[in-house]
């Protein structure tokens, strides 16, 4: 986290995040029903990080355990059928004393037997997280998505994968299915809570060439899920699984380099790395970095008081309905005569967040750059003329960044790898906006893409339903509003229709 003084916060910064300091503090028991293969490595793996291990092979044990459990894994690496039925007993003592549960679907990319149990599992409801390597993940989204699993016959591979190219695609959309946060491993990691989607640019090839690093993941994924609660008014849970993944994939480094990058000896040396760790790696490391997926800018919605008719109350009512239609990322833009400064502001701006959390809504705030910092908003949206990227990009750490541009000559200024989506318009004749500059038209889009924008772009400007399919097919993933859905008669309704337009694109 940044250290910086906050108007917002008056004087006051971030402060540090304790995370293995509460994981240690708490020493959760982590009941683990795991694979045959990895269960002495995934024991004193739990040590290490703080947790109290205890690998359970039996519902009879699992009755007393589970009163004392504060989290479970259910790793499928070495199913049979008997097992199966222990795995759905489990999940079943896990949802009545509602511990959280980890399942870790090993190998369902290589095996349809192994892909049924992973789906049946998942089709209970009961998993916390869903964590595998990529194509795990991918194999689990093909499944419920296209309906592919009966026919599959497998991939040829063993339990290890390989790199999946949609894979922040895969795990937003896959979240977003399972209502629960999916972790997808791999060259990059990456995490999705159905909102927000991270990558984690940690870790080492080595990991790989010893059998168990996934599985040991899943355990101690499972151990800090225990003590989630606790930092979610500070974090979103996709943030909070991103920091344990890169505290993990920076004690993988670390272990590389310690072991004179040996296999044999990576295992202890890795072991040694979790145990002595600190959270100060985790509030010095470029620990993530935020990627936005087309997905998330489908339907996004722009308001501020001056669109409702100067009312907050109107304006906290027309975001509720908006989110409640389906818009998937809303910007909160206070800007004009007689507007929310100040403390107002920051309290309609919690406001704002608290509602866009209850529907899975991404939240970015318009220009200014304090306020987003200070109610932990997912991003911020600039233009050319507010605070320059660079500076944006290092205030705002890992969350998420948006550019409006307007021209080639504005793309040519714009120092565009600190920004993770551009905002290109006034694609039509819009009210909205009194400073908008000249109409570019849609097909500014393909212009701006073919000149070298490979930023996931929003059109924006005079969008209706109507012409929202042609900002489309130029190249936009999606429309930026205000008053098609601000102005409607029923802004639930308009965001709907609008979110229709995707279904037969
Ligand atoms: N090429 C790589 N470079 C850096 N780190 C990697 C690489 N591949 C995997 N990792 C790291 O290794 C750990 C395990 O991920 P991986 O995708 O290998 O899991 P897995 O296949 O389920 O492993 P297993 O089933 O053997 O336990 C993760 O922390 C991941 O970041
Ligand atoms: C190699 C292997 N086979 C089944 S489980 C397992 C451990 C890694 O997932
Ligand atoms: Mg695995």
């Amino acid at each position: 986290m940044i250290e910086r003084e906050n108007p917002y916060i008056c004087g006051r910064a971030w402060t540090e995040l304790h995370m293995l300091q509460e994981l240690r503090m708490k020493n959760p028991l982590v009941v683990c029903i795991t694979n045959n293969v990895v269960k002495t490595f995934t024991a004193n793996g739990l040590l290490a990080v703080g947790a109290s291990p205890v690998m359970s092979e039996c519902v009879e044990d699992l009755e007393n355990l589970i009163v004392h459990a504060s989290a479970m894994l259910i790793n499928i690496g070495t199913v049979t059928p008997d097992k199966f039925e222990y795995y759905k007993s489990a999940l079943r003592l896990a949802k009545q004393h509602r511990v959280p549960v980890v399942l870790d679907p090993v190998g369902c990319h290589a095996g349809s037997y192994r892909l049924s149990v992973a789906l049946d599992l998942l089709d209970a409801q009961g998993i916390s997280l869903l964590r595998g390597n990529q194509s795990e993940i991918k194999a689990v989204y093909a499944a419920l998505h296209d309906n592919q699993h009966e026919s599959s016959p497998g991939s040829g591979q063993g339990v290890d994968g390989g790199q999946v190219d949609d894979i922040s695609s895969v795990i937003y959309n896959l979240s977003r299915l399972l209502h629960c946060p999916v972790v997808a491993t791999g060259t990059l990691d990456y995490v999705s809570d159905g909102t927000r989607v991270y990558s984690v640019p940690h870790g080492h090839p080595l990991m790989t060439s010893v059998t168990g690093t996934g599985c040991l993941l899943g355990a101690v994924l499972a151990a800090f899920m225990s003590i989630s609660g606790i930092f979610f008014n500070r974090l979103s849970q996709a943030e909070f699984l991103a920091y344990v993944l890169a505290y993990y994939d920076i004690a993988g480094e670390r272990a590389a380099e310690a072991c004179g990058m040996l296999s044999g000896s990576f295992s202890t040396a890795f072991i040694d790395e979790l145990y002595t760790m600190n959270d100060a790696v985790l509030n010095e490391a470029d620990a993530m970095r935020p990627v936005i997926v087309p997905e998330q800018l489908k339907v996004y919605f722009i308001c501020g008081t001056q669109d409702v008719g100067h009312s907050e109350d109107t304006l906290l009512e027309t975001v509720q309905a908006a989110c409640r239609g389906g818009v998937t990322c809303f910007q909160y833009r206070e800007k004009g005569d007689n507007t929310l400064i100040g403390i107002d502001k920051l309290a309609t701006a919690q406001k704002l967040k608290n509602i866009c959390a209850a529907y899975n809504v991404l939240y970015i705030i318009n220009d200014d750059v304090a306020l987003a910092v200070a109610v932990g908003a997912d991003g911020v949206h600039v233009g050319q003329e507010d605070m320059n990227l660079e500076s944006v990009r290092n205030y705002m750490g890992h969350k998420v960044v948006g550019i409006s541009i307007h021209s080639q000559e504005e793309l040519k200024q714009t120092d565009i790898v600190h920004a993770d989506y551009a905002g290109i318009g006034p694609v039509y004749p819009t009210g909205s906006k009194a400073d908008a500059q000249a109409l570019c038209g849609p097909e500014r889009i393909g212009e701006l893409q073919r000149a070298g924008l490979s930023l996931p772009i929003v059109g924006i400007g005079g969008i209706t339903l109507d012409n929202a399919k042609e900002v489309l097919h130029e190249g936009a993933c999606g429309v930026a509003v205000i008053s098609a859905i601000a102005g409607a008669d029923d802004p639930c309704e308009a965001a709907q229709q609008l979110t229709q337009i995707f279904k037969d694109k």
